[in-house]
């Protein structure tokens, strides 16, 4: 494709945000072009959530039955890949071909373009496609949304070597033997128990203290107990010096030792997508890794400017991409907010046990100033994990500001973690009193009635 365009506004790479943003602005009346270079939805729905929790759903299936022969039977459980890589090709990517969703978004009267864009100086856009080059004279503004690619560490060696990245790992159609994951972050976590309970053996090398460091460090604990309970080798606070491959991969560790494994997935980290954007014919500095943006996505001293997702540093998940594009819609159709509020962002981390966090940690709130009070309760203590007994490891833990008797942060670990942060949730953002949240009634036996413990234990 080739030629000029003229548009209200033109939106650079379509994550899940960019997709909604520019169907809804069009649907609104405004004059959209949408430009991808790779597949209209992004990463989530072709090489992120979507792939991975269908390994993960399966992957939980296998765990929860071999947990019958100590709770009430006999099973023979016998993994087979095939299903999941089937389901992954023909229900969630299909077969990594987004024809569907750009149809969708062309209903929805949005121009698409396939290609490479850029930013060409205030009020235009060119885009690089397979023949040639497309203008875009640009009326309102330019939304950037384009997201990350894997980021590679520079270890000696490792770039010479066929190593995977998630955009890999959800592709695979047969499993190897043994794997080392790198980095022991969401990606790496997830994909490594999925793979393990697949009967890969699996080593995760984190080079920070613990592993799923963003959160309390109680959580990272339980997730390590439990991936190690299963057979998985957790090394975490070592770095890694070497990568080589000579038919198997070897890894040297800082600690002298080393690694062997038939594969090895990469998942130490997300590069932003903002090396070649034209960030400086706007006047941006072309070198930063996030953009900077108002409470309205507004990027900071740029006129007609907008971004969102992954690329405003604000958190990397479809939610925030989806809620920021929101705000963006809001205000390029004139509406008078609501505006951006980053207090109560959540998170699930689709382990299992299961990691449903909210605002603040505790080492955070302490950070900040507040004065924090703290409430723990264990889930196994409690009736319902009890009952459980086998995969009830998990907590819950609650934060307190108690110079204003609220919650600012909590963790949900355990069965269902990201669904029983919810009511949490409500209670960090819409500021709830402590003492109105231990008023309420907590159902009998369920897990999320161990809040009203770990609200009890607040001090
Ligand atoms: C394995 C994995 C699992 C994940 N699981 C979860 C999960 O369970 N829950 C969750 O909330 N999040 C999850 N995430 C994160 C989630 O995928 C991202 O946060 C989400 O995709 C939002 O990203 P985004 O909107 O910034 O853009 P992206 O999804 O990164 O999409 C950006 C798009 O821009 C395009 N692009 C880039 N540069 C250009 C350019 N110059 N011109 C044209 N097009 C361009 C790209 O081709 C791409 O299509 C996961 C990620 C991974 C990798
Ligand atoms: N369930 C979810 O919501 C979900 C799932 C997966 C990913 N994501 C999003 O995607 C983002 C990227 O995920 P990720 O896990 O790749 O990144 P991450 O930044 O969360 O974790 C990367 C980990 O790799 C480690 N690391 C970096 N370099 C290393 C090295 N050389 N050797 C050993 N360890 C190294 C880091 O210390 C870190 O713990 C996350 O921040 C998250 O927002 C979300």
């Amino acid at each position: 494709m080739t030629g000029q365009l003229e548009a209200d506004v033109v939106v650079i790479g379509l994550g899940p945000g960019g997709e909604h943003l520019a169907a809804s602005l069009s649907r609104a009346g405004l004059s959209v072009v949408g430009v991808d270079r790779r597949l209209v939805g992004g990463e989530c729905p072709y090489f992120g959530c979507i792939p991975s929790k269908m390994m993960i759903r399966a992957a939980d299936a296998l765990a929860e039955a071999r947990r019958v022969p100590s709770l009430g039977g006999t099973t023979e459980v016998r993994p087979d890949w095939t299903t999941v890589a089937d389901r992954i090709r023909d229900e969630a990517t299909d077969d990594w071909d987004d024809r569907v969703a750009v149809e969708r978004l062309e209903k929805a009267g949005v121009r698409f373009v396939r290609g490479h864009g850029r930013l060409a100086g205030p009020g235009r856009v060119t885009v690089a496609t397979d023949d040639g080059e497309v203008a875009v004279t640009v009326r309102r503004g330019v939304v950037l949304n384009t997201g990350t690619e894997p980021a590679v560490p520079p270890i000696d060696g490792l770039a010479d070597t066929p190593y995977w990245t998630n955009r890999d790992a959800v592709r695979l159609r047969e499993l190897p033997t043994s794997l080392v994951v790198l980095g022991g972050g969401a990606i790496g976590c997830e994909l490594a128990q999925a793979f393990s309970r697949f009967g890969v053996e699996v080593t995760i090398v984190e080079a920070g203290e613990r592993i799923l460091g963003p959160e309390e460090p109680e959580a990272s604990g339980v997730v390590a107990a439990a991936l190690g309970a299963e057979g998985i080798a957790v090394r975490a606070g070592v770095g890694v010096t070497s990568v080589a491959h000579d038919g198997a991969f070897r890894i040297g560790l800082a600690d002298g030792t080393s690694v062997a494994a038939q594969a090895l997935l990469v998942a130490a980290g997300r590069r932003t997508n903002l090396g070649d954007v034209g960030l400086d014919t706007v006047g941006l500095d072309p070198g930063m890794r996030t953009i900077d943006v108002d409470e309205r996505m507004r990027a900071a001293g740029v006129d007609g400017l907008w971004a969102i997702g992954d690329i405003t540093g604000k958190g990397a998940f479809t939610h925030m991409s989806m809620y920021q594009a929101n705000v963006a819609i809001r205000d390029l159709t004139g509406e008078d907010g609501p505006w951006a509020d980053y207090r109560a962002v959540s998170r699930a981390t689709f382990t299992d046990p299961e990691v449903g966090s909210v605002g603040l940690t505790e080492d955070q709130a302490r950070k900040a100033g507040l004065r924090v009070g703290v409430g723990v309760a264990p889930l196994p203590e409690s009736s319902r994990g009890w009952i459980h007994q086998a995969g009830n490891d998990g907590l819950i833990k609650v934060v307190a500001d108690l110079d204003r008797g609220v919650l600012v942060g909590a963790t949900a670990v355990g069965p269902a973690g990201g669904e029983i942060i919810g009511m949490l949730v409500t209670a960090v953002h819409a500021e709830v009193p402590l003492a109105t949240l231990r008023g309420m009634h907590f159902a009998y036996p369920t897990f999320h009635r161990a809040i009203e413990t770990a609200l009890a234990d607040v001090s």
